[in-house]
């Protein structure tokens, strides 16, 4: 008999691996696909921690069968009502109609917004309320804007496992093991980066919050317990919470994003050059991104982690060109803080792009470095040789902020 995937003696993981999904929130890609997980306490009182995407749902119940078989659940507690998690809760408590609902108060009023017809069983706790389900005791962390208001972390005193929600999330499914010991855990910590930047990255300040009051708590927690990717242990922790403390502080590493639109060359030719002009004053990590060609999470992750952003976009019916404002409004929108940068562009009759972008770096409240740069048309050697200098000024700064 196949066994049953364990996390400790009485708690069991019933997620489910989705390869199927294109785009996360029909945006983000997922070459790795993504889990949603859901956490199955068995004790005198049945709990379940968070559910799975509706796509998955048969699969889901067939998982909880295995454990449990007809036995019925107790307890469904909601850390995070977002439709990947919440998605078969409907379906759940047809299954399983006695199950209580756990959850606080914004929980409900989301819960009544897609479920109008669960209205009774529902618990209400407030933050430190505990549940005993017999064995084990589970109290309720509230982690506002970690992403969703409603958001709170479950923490099991017996097993001294954290349920964290989206905390310490990220892309990637579990194909062999759940533990992050038994993985090959790399790039998991690389897909993070791009999952925090594109889904947590607005609320910097909650991460914070949040991360303060559990070291405040100072629960004994031997495992965390993610909605999304795997399970972290002392094996793999420290890195992950290394990353979102890093991410949501807005500290950055020494390296640039170079970034631009081009739809014949020219400022492609300009990005290539400030990008020499980075790498030949010593600058190791520039990343030179086509906004025509790669997925806004990667731009989203590398600004995220690099502290310089150089933006080139041509002029395109007096706007700045489309695909760059897109990029700034999801860096507007989740407020980006404390980056270095510089503006480029490339016109035919009159620039407009670059005049356009200036301010919105400083709405930012970004430090510009240098003079901006627009050119007419095909770059000539002077212009060239502003680029390069341009690289190397932002290379320059880097240098000061980051002294070896
Ligand atoms: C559809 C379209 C609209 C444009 N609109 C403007 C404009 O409003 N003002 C201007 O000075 N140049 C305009 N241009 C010219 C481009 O900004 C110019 O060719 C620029 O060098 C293109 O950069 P690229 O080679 O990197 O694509 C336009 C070009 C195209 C194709």
């Amino acid at each position: 008999m196949v066994p049953q995937i364990s996390i400790t003696d009485s708690i069991y993981y019933v997620g489910v691996n989705d390869r199927t999904k294109d785009l996360f929130e029909s945006l983000w890609p997922l070459p790795y696909g993504v889990s949603y997980n859901s956490y199955l306490i068995v004790d005198e009182k049945i709990t379940l921690v968070d559910t799975v995407d509706i796509c998955y749902s048969e699969q889901f119940f067939r998982q909880i069968e295995r454990v449990i078989g007809d036995k019925p659940i107790d307890y469904l507690i909601v850390n995070h009502m977002e439709p990947d998690h919440s998605g078969s809760i409907g379906m759940l408590k047809r299954r399983y109609p006695n199950m209580q609902v756990v959850g606080n108060k914004k929980t409900f009023t989301m819960l009544k917004a897609y479920y109008p017809d669960i209205t009774s069983d529902l618990v209400t706790v407030a933050e430190g309320d505990s549940l005993d389900t017999g064995h084990h005791k589970l109290s309720f962390v509230f982690a506002p804007m970690v992403h969703w208001p409603e958001v709170m972390f479950t923490y099991d005193a017996t097993d001294k496992v954290l349920f964290s929600a989206d905390a310490f999330g990220t892309f990637g499914t579990l194909d062999s093991h759940i533990i992050d010991s038994e993985l090959d855990i790399e790039h998991y910590y690389q897909e993070m980066y791009r999952y925090y930047a594109c889904i947590v990255g607005k609320y910097g300040s909650f991460v914070q919050k949040v991360l303060q009051k559990v070291k405040e708590l100072n629960l004994p927690i031997d495992k965390v317990c993610s909605t999304h990717g795997p399970i972290w242990t002392n094996f793999g922790f420290q890195r992950a919470y290394d990353i979102y403390d890093q991410l949501s502080r807005y500290a950055t590493e020494k390296g640039a994003v170079v970034l631009y639109g081009s739809m014949y060359g020219n400022t492609t030719v300009m990005a290539d050059t400030i990008a020499r002009g980075l790498g030949e004053a010593g600058i190791k990590h520039v990343v030179c991104h086509d906004v025509s060609r790669t997925n806004p999470s990667y731009i989203l992750r590398d600004l995220f982690r690099y502290r310089a952003f150089i933006v080139g976009s041509p002029t395109y019916s007096n706007e700045i060109y489309m695909p760059i404002l897109n990029i700034l409004n999801m860096i507007r929108l989740r407020e980006v803080k404390d980056h270095i940068c510089a503006v480029f562009g490339s016109c035919t009759w009159a620039g407009q792009a670059v005049r356009k972008i200036v301010p919105i770096m400083e709405e930012l409240k970004w430090e510009i470095v240098g003079e901006p740069l627009e050119q007419m048309g095909a770059p000539e050697e002077a212009d060239l040789k502003k680029a390069f200098e341009l690289g190397q000024a932002v290379a320059q700064r880097l240098h000061e902020l980051y002294k070896e």
